[in-house]
């Protein structure tokens, strides 16, 4: 990363507008939860059907929003759809792209909001892979280009992992860690790029095993989704995996657990080579989520993991105030 400095044009905390560029289920989700936290936000999104599409999303997170608090002065009201990018961005204090998962479109895009952005304001990327390094190659100004990954649905889930590449300066990631911190994420910056960042290269791995086992008919979606709703992820909610494995070493902690099962890491469970995604197996995991939600839509789902998410975060005492 760049040692210069690129100056802020205001600190984190003095913040009040926030551009929202992509505005699909992440793009939308980070515009809830701006709104939620008291910010004026405009957004920018393409497709023609894209402000009936996001103001439909806000609203249906609003009563989440509302159950774990608003900021002072919080309202729906506060969002600006614009007809064009440069309207969005002219008057932002911090930008948060979420356009479609394309290297090159990310690239161009990040290019043009560079160009039409008010300098020295940080440009994020909600990129769920890209390292910054590789989408920070056309702006004439990559010093100020961070990658902010969210996770799904970013108005409820605290984490964002936050890192710079090669161009970007220091303090760009810095301002932008403690500005999401402001505005009531939980991150993580991390000092070097990996690809998958660190959870989604958690989550990647487990998902590819999940994939190869579908693929073979050895378990069903529905089985595989309770193994971990049932099992494992009771626990990762409030302890992460390391620390949950040191206490399956009983008094002798992670020493004893390695010494005991450190042995299994060598056996034959793993298929970490990614499977083939052919139409067989794309078939069968889109039949197998239809068999598991039994019937419940996309907007009854939406609505049971928002209430699971904040009773979770309730029940392990993560419900902050408002801002
Ligand atoms: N869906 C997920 O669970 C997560 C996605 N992400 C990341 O967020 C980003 C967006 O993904 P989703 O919201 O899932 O996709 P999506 O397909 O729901 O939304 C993408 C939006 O971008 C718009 N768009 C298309 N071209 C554009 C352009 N040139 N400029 C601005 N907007 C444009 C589309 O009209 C659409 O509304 C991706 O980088 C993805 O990797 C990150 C974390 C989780
Ligand atoms: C599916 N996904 C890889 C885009 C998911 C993420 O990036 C994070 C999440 O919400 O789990």
């Amino acid at each position: 990363m760049s040692a210069a400095t690129t100056p802020a044009p205001c600190s984190p905390e003095d913040v009040r507008r926030v551009a929202c560029i992509g505005a699909g289920v992440i793009g939308g989700g980070w515009v809830a939860h701006f709104l939620a936290r008291g910010y004026d936000v405009t957004a920018w999104d393409p497709a023609p059907d894209a402000e009936d599409k996001l103001r439909r999303l806000v609203a249906a997170a609003w009563p989440a929003l509302e159950q774990i608090g608003l900021a002072d002065g919080a309202s729906q009201d506060r969002l600006t759809v614009t007809a064009t990018l440069a309207e969005a961005v002219a008057d932002a204090q911090f930008i948060q792209e979420s356009a479609p998962e394309k290297l090159e479109l990310k690239r161009s895009l990040l290019a043009e909001l560079d160009a039409a952005a008010p300098a020295g304001v940080v440009i994020a990327s909600s990129t769920s892979g890209y390292p910054m390094t590789d989408m920070q190659t056309e702006a004439a100004d990559p010093a100020r280009l961070v990658v902010g990954h969210p996770f799904n649905p970013p108005y409820l889930i605290p984490l964002v992992e936050v890192v710079g590449g090669e161009r970007t300066d220091a303090a760009a990631v810095e301002w932008s860690a403690r500005f999401y911190d402001v505005a009531g994420k939980s991150v993580i910056t991390m000092d070097r790029e990996l690809p998958g960042f660190i959870a989604n290269r958690l989550q990647e791995a487990l998902w590819r095993e999940a994939l190869h086992m579908v693929a073979n008919g050895e378990a069903s979606v529905e089985d595989i989704d309770a193994s971990i709703t049932e099992g494992p992820g009771l626990r990762w909610a409030f302890m992460g995996p390391c620390l949950t494995f040191a206490l399956a070493g009983g008094e002798g902690g992670m020493a004893h657990m390695l010494d005991h099962f450190g042995p299994s890491l060598k056996s034959p469970w793993t298929r970490l080579e990614a499977p083939e995604l052919d139409r067989t197996l794309r078939d069968a995991m889109v039949d197998g989520c239809e068999e598991a939600a039994k019937g419940r839509d996309y907007a009854q789902l939406v609505a049971e993991r928002d209430q699971g998410v904040i009773d979770v975060l309730r029940a392990t005492g993560r419900l902050g105030g408002a801002r």
